[in-house]
């Protein structure tokens, strides 16, 4: 348009000219139009968004990763797209499901509040829920009646569920009359929505706290009613997204000790693909292969920002997490200490764009002392597989057909290993516990320090 109009402003009266100029912009346009129609087409097909635009033409993000403090520990850094602005009140409708409260219940952009506004999406997600509440305790084989680990409490109900950051209720309202209101509690930041929630259901337990210093393991210990003695928790929530991947470590650590059992949980969509990547993907990383070395991961669904109030920029996804347990997990590391492969993996994908050697040059330093053993470390074969591991690879296990390193492992890129991997890599590095049935896990690996419990 913009060539047009200075075409225009030239005035010449040549006919030839201004065919040129026509023919131009036509080429302009079209030329210009190539990036964003091929970036559509390829999103389309692939699903993935178009992260390799130039900053120009897609959202501005903020970068995420793990950055050592000064003490030495590791912090996440949040990479979620930071909330835009509130849409104007007047494009809502006022047949909003569910409504606020007029006037004083004004959504805090800080607190990551995006409100469900539409029915067929709660209900939608509560069917996820009850499906993935209920399918992880078939999986584990045990209907539910297990023990928590440290415990001498049998669970006598199979749903004890936990929803973090109620709100205004859209979920909760809809949970009440699905699993009973005795087998939900719920954790909330916002003192409005704690009172909201309290005046609708006054029988409901609505704790007024972070959702990240909940001490789940002893959430779980907890009974939630008369005939309840405690159990596993299942965690629904539409979270708050700048701490969504804080809440997801939190979780991650909570099912060393059993006491997550699953998560239906919505996030950011590209959070969520993150999650799911295979290996050589870009969206591959550290949120990929914690989660599924640790969990069973599917997205249930796309979530379009037309269903929130104030609507996101961002789509979001329900993704679906059942935790595997203590028991697969230490079957899954075969003696590897999680807070050690923590160390690997951070290690490696803040430098994702060199090969595994470089990234865990300076790490492999600081554990084996001097130059020496970090070149045998880097030049060494990888090691035998544990005898568990064959043996589950051999009956088809998938977690377990990915393990065994290649010989060239200190060469590839870390997107290019898979969580098994990545296990081996820490094996060869730190060791392993030879009694692995009984390695310990600690309660705060993943999560921050300052956040739950002291204990660990
Ligand atoms: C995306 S809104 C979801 C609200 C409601 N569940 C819904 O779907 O309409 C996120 C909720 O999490 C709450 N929240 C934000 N940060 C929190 C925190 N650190 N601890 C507990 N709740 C928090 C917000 O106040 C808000 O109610």
């Amino acid at each position: 348009m913009v060539f047009v109009s200075e075409c225009k402003s030239t005035q010449r009266s040549d006919a030839a000219a201004t065919v040129a100029c026509i023919k131009i912009t036509i080429f302009l346009t079209i030329f210009s139009a190539i990036p964003l129609a091929t970036c559509f087409s390829r999103s389309i097909i692939t699903g993935h968004s178009c992260h390799d635009l130039p900053l120009t033409l897609r959202q501005k993000t903020t970068l995420q990763g793990w950055v050592q403090d000064n003490d030495g520990e590791w912090q996440w850094q949040e990479d979620d797209a930071p909330y835009p602005s509130s849409v104007a009140t007047s494009t809502i409708t006022a047949t909003a499901t569910p409504t606020l409260p007029s006037g004083s219940f004004r959504p805090k952009q800080s607190l990551g509040q995006n409100y469900l506004r539409d029915g067929n999406t709660v209900a939608k997600i509560v069917r996820a829920f009850v499906k993935d509440a209920t399918e992880t305790l078939a999986r584990r084989n045990d209907g539910g009646d297990s023990k928590l680990e440290g415990s001498t409490q049998q669970t006598q109900r199979p749903l004890r569920a936990i929803e973090l950051g109620p709100g205004a209720g859209a979920l909760t309202d809809v949970l009440i009359p699905t699993i009973g209101i005795t087998n939900l509690q719920c954790i909330e930041i916002d003192g409005r929505s704690v009172e909201l929630l309290s005046d609708k259901h006054p029988e409901l337990t609505i704790r007024h706290q972070d959702v990240l210093q909940v001490d789940y393991p002893s959430l779980a210990k907890q009974p939630f009613n008369n005939n309840d003695a405690g159990g596993p928790l299942s965690i629904i929530g539409n979270l708050p997204y700048y701490i969504t991947s804080q809440i997801l470590f939190a979780l991650a650590d909570a099912s060393h000790t059993d006491s997550i059992r699953s998560a239906t949980v919505t996030m950011q969509w590209e959070v969520g693909r993150r999650i799911i990547a295979p290996p050589s993907c870009k969206d591959y990383g550290i949120l990929t292969v914690v989660f599924q070395l640790y969990a069973d991961c599917s997205i249930h669904f796309k979530i379009p920002p037309t269903v929130f109030y104030p609507k996101p920029k961002v789509d979001s996804a329900l993704l679906g997490l059942h935790f595997v347990g203590p028991e697969k997990l230490r079957r899954r590391l075969v003696g590897v200490r999680p807070e050690d492969l923590r160390n690997v993996v951070t290690s490696v994908f803040q430098k994702r764009r060199k090969t595994v050697r470089n990234g865990i040059r300076k790490l492999a330093m600081k554990v084996l002392g001097d130059e020496e053993r970090v070149k045998l470390f880097l030049d060494s074969e990888p090691l035998p597989l544990p005898e568990v591991v064959k043996m589950d690879r051999d009956d088809g296990d998938a977690f377990a057909l990915g393990q065994e390193l290649p010989r060239d492992w200190a060469s590839k890129r870390p997107e290019e290993l898979t969580p098994g991997q990545f296990i081996e890599i820490t094996r060869m590095l730190y060791g392993a516990d030879e009694d692995w049935e009984t390695c310990p896990l600690r309660n705060k690996v993943w999560r921050k320090l300052n956040h739950g419990s002291n204990s660990n």
